[in-house]
């Protein structure tokens, strides 16, 4: 049994945040209740803090922080509870903040909306909740943030920061100057980086997450692929499909999906038997032949020099199972260093070589059975270990395709559930390969292989839609292009 763990990890980044908040919402459970199970435990850790005539001040700032907190005002109603806003309430950013600020105005507790943070009067507290910043921070404090830190620092009352301190500096632990250095931490749903540098106890508050929002890839994750807007050619990455031989039709079907999901550029090398039948199933490709009818040994140096130039390398559609084939994968494998996805009989060779690569292979299961363990008849749970064993075996990141997908690096493990029958068809991995392919020059293997396995997932549940049992690999390209439109990436 590796030691490896279901789905994120179990330090969350405020992007892994945003990714499960909407994967929760996608399996039905709402932001708000997510606040209203972080803001009671706020509210728990705050009355086990203070003496029951304590003067409580919650500073709050206009974000989902700062909406934690108002619940956690309502639930303290029965004390001596003051909450202070910093900003006037219609600039609260969130619509779920907002109703907690409404839902106060029937509490007894005072409400102060504190244009200027200069007019932050804190009436000598004994505890503070700070409540000004959470995960979504960017950059240096701002005003009004800046001075109320530096005012609830100058207090000498107990500080409860919620989920982080305001200040805090993920990389280091620090809380940075004139920030208040908590007396505790209240986290929720996971702990936070830099949360464990600090001296103070922190607390880790479950708030209802259900577990498949983090062990199953969903419409949340497309999040991490939020394009900057100032991205230019080449940033999309520049992706090399090396394949072709006894198939033309695989390596044309790896190269269009990488399009689809995304890279800018797309070269095919092929042998020049299939050359010219690639080019022509799209103008878009660039396709570069090697001499004779398959890949060989003796085209392992062109192959290395173009690998180099590329963000990242797709290995295996169409390559067919020739010895001398398999040779020049693995000559190649163990003389690059970039990204690479190995497919089809490309896997054999990178189980069989080292390499600098950073690598991600995705075998079916009879492929896996060649290079893992067998899983046949195997729950979830095995299906997890034997992939994230294989993961470690490897020292790479594996995607275990059947009718749910298994993706481990070894140390955490996530399935993929879209999907469905039809997709056995002809030419679906070609498909995955070249999406992880793409996807893989712009993000880290563990993300390119769960997004990849959820879009061409979701991509044939679209086209079983239209086409039922008879959708075809060739419709896939275009539905990831179309979904990752329709998520705005
Ligand atoms: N699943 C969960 O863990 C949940 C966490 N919750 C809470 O939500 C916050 C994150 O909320 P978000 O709205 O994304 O951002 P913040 O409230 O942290 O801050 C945004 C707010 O602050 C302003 N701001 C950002 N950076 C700065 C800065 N450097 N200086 C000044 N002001 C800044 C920005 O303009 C916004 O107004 C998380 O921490 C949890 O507390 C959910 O409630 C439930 C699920
Ligand atoms: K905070």
């Amino acid at each position: 049994m590796s030691a490896w763990t279901w789905g994120l990890g179990e330090t969350l980044t405020g992007q892994d945040i945003g990714v499960v908040d909407a994967n929760t919402a996608a399996l039905g459970v709402a932001q708000m209740q997510l606040m209203e199970s972080s803001g009671h435990a706020l509210a728990r850790a705050v009355r086990a803090a203070a003496a029951p005539d304590d003067r409580i001040a919650i500073v709050a700032g206009r974000g989902n922080n700062g909406g934690d907190a108002f619940v956690t005002a309502r639930f303290l109603d029965d004390l001596d509870v003051r909450v202070h806003l910093l900003g006037r309430p219609e600039t609260i950013g969130t619509e779920i903040a907002r109703a907690n600020w409404g839902a106060l105005a029937t509490a007894s507790v005072e409400r102060r909306a504190v244009g200027d943070s200069r007019d932050l009067a804190l009436d000598d507290p004994d505890v503070i909740v700070d409540a000004m910043l959470g995960t979504g921070i960017t950059g240096e404090l701002r005003e009004p943030v800046a001075s109320a830190a530096q005012t609830i620092q100058d207090t000498d009352a107990t500080v409860i920061a919620a989920d982080v301190p305001s200040g805090l500096d993920a990389a280091t632990g620090d809380c940075a100057p004139g920030t208040p250095v908590p007396d505790r931490v209240v986290t929720f749903h996971r702990p936070k980086p830099g949360l464990s540098a600090l001296d103070a106890p922190v607390e880790t508050a479950d708030i209802g997450v259900p577990a498949e929002a983090e062990r199953a890839l969903g419409p949340g994750d497309l999040g991490r692929l939020d394009r900057p807007a100032d991205s230019h050619k080449g940033d999309g990455g520049r992706i090399l499909v090396v394949g072709g031989g006894p198939y033309a039709g695989a390596p044309a079907l790896a190269a269009l999906a990488a399009l689809r999901a995304g890279a800018d550029l797309v070269r095919v090398v092929a042998p020049e038997s299939v050359a010219d039948s690639i080019q022509g199933y799209a103008p878009d490709l660039i396709v570069e032949s090697v001499p004779g009818e398959r890949i060989g040994s003796d085209h392992v140096d062109r192959l290395v020099a173009l690998a180099t130039e590329r963000d990242a390398v797709v290995v295996g559609p169409g390559l067919g199972g020739a010895e001398d084939s398999r040779a020049a994968v693995a000559d190649l494998l163990g003389r690059i260093d970039g990204r690479v996805v190995a497919d089809a009989e490309a896997i054999d060779a990178a189980a069989a070589v080292e390499t600098d690569a950073d690598l991600v292979v995705t075998p079916h299961r009879g492929e896996f059975a060649r290079v893992g363990r067998s899983v046949d008849g195997a729950d979830e749970p095995a299906l997890a270990d034997a992939v994230a064993t294989a993961a470690s075996d490897l020292d790479a990141t594996v995607l275990l395709k059947g009718p749910t997908d298994v993706i481990s690096n070894g140390e955490r493990v996530r399935v993929n559930r879209t999907g469905n029958a039809g997709m056995t068809v002809g030419g679906t991995g070609d498909v995955l390969a070249g999406t992880v392919g793409a996807l893989l020059a712009v993000e880290d293997p563990m993300v390119a292989a769960g997004l990849g396995a959820f879009l061409v997932g979701r991509a044939g549940d679209r086209a079983a839609e239209r086409s039922g049992r008879g959708l075809i690999a060739s419709e896939l390209p275009d539905d990831v292009g179309a979904i990752l439109g329709e998520h705005g990436v």
